[in-house]
């Protein structure tokens, strides 16, 4: 009780109902109805996927892949492609959703070898992590990759995508653009935190 006499009502925030409002072949959209922290009950719009395996928390992965080779410095290996909801072309990590009975790793170095070419060795995953929550219950792990590049099979890869990417408009996934802030900031200014100046 506090000093008025009130009673100190806290709820822990949760899902009361989730209901289909429309659905097609890859996803659907649903009414979330939920209790706030403040203890109010609210909807909210969520969009999810339709594909998500029993087996597994995350939709997909995010593949970043160190292309190794000698006497070259490493690169990081992304994909331009036709993206249908933007309507023009953007540069990604390889990605791709983990298909049934797959595990994060397998599903990683088979999308790697679609979208790429390369043949890769996993040599880290991360946890499950959200891509857009505010919209979606879409997850990711992002593994690891190294490739081998003086292999014999990854010395001129071939890409399994579709079509030809167009050389106009490029948005670059928000993934991408963040790692790139990431090399800069350890290349140019290992002793600065980027926001808590010193
Ligand atoms: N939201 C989607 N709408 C579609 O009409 N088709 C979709 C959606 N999401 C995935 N797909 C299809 C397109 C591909 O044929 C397969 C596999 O996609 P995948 O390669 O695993 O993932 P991305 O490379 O990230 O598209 O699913």
């Amino acid at each position: 009780m506090s000093n008025s006499e009130e009673p100190n009502v806290t709820t822990a925030p949760h899902i009361v109902k989730e209901e289909l409002m429309a659905a097609g072949k890859w996803v659907k959209l649903e009414k979330t109805t939920y209790v706030d922290p403040a203890g109010n009950t609210r909807t909210w719009e969520t969009v999810k996927r339709t594909t998500r395996q029993t087996n597994t928390e995350a939709d997909g992965v995010g593949i970043i892949a160190l292309l190794k080779r000698t006497l070259h410095k490493d690169c990081v290996v992304m994909v331009k492609q036709f993206r249908p909801p933007l309507g023009c072309c953007t540069l990604e990590f390889p990605a791709g959703l983990i298909d049934d009975g797959e595990t994060a790793e397998v599903a990683a170095l088979r999308e790697l070898k679609e979208e790429t070419g390369y043949k890769g060795e996993v040599v880290g995953v991360t946890p499950v992590t959200c891509l857009d929550p505010g919209l979606s219950n879409c997850t990711t792990q992002i593994v690891l990759v190294n490739i081998n590049g003086d292999e014999a099979g990854n010395i001129n890869p071939t890409q399994q995508l579709d079509g030809e990417t167009s050389k106009e408009k490029i948005v670059v996934d928000s993934k991408v653009y963040i790692f790139a802030m990431g090399m800069v900031q350890a290349f140019f200014k290992p002793r600065e935190l980027p926001v808590l100046k010193q």
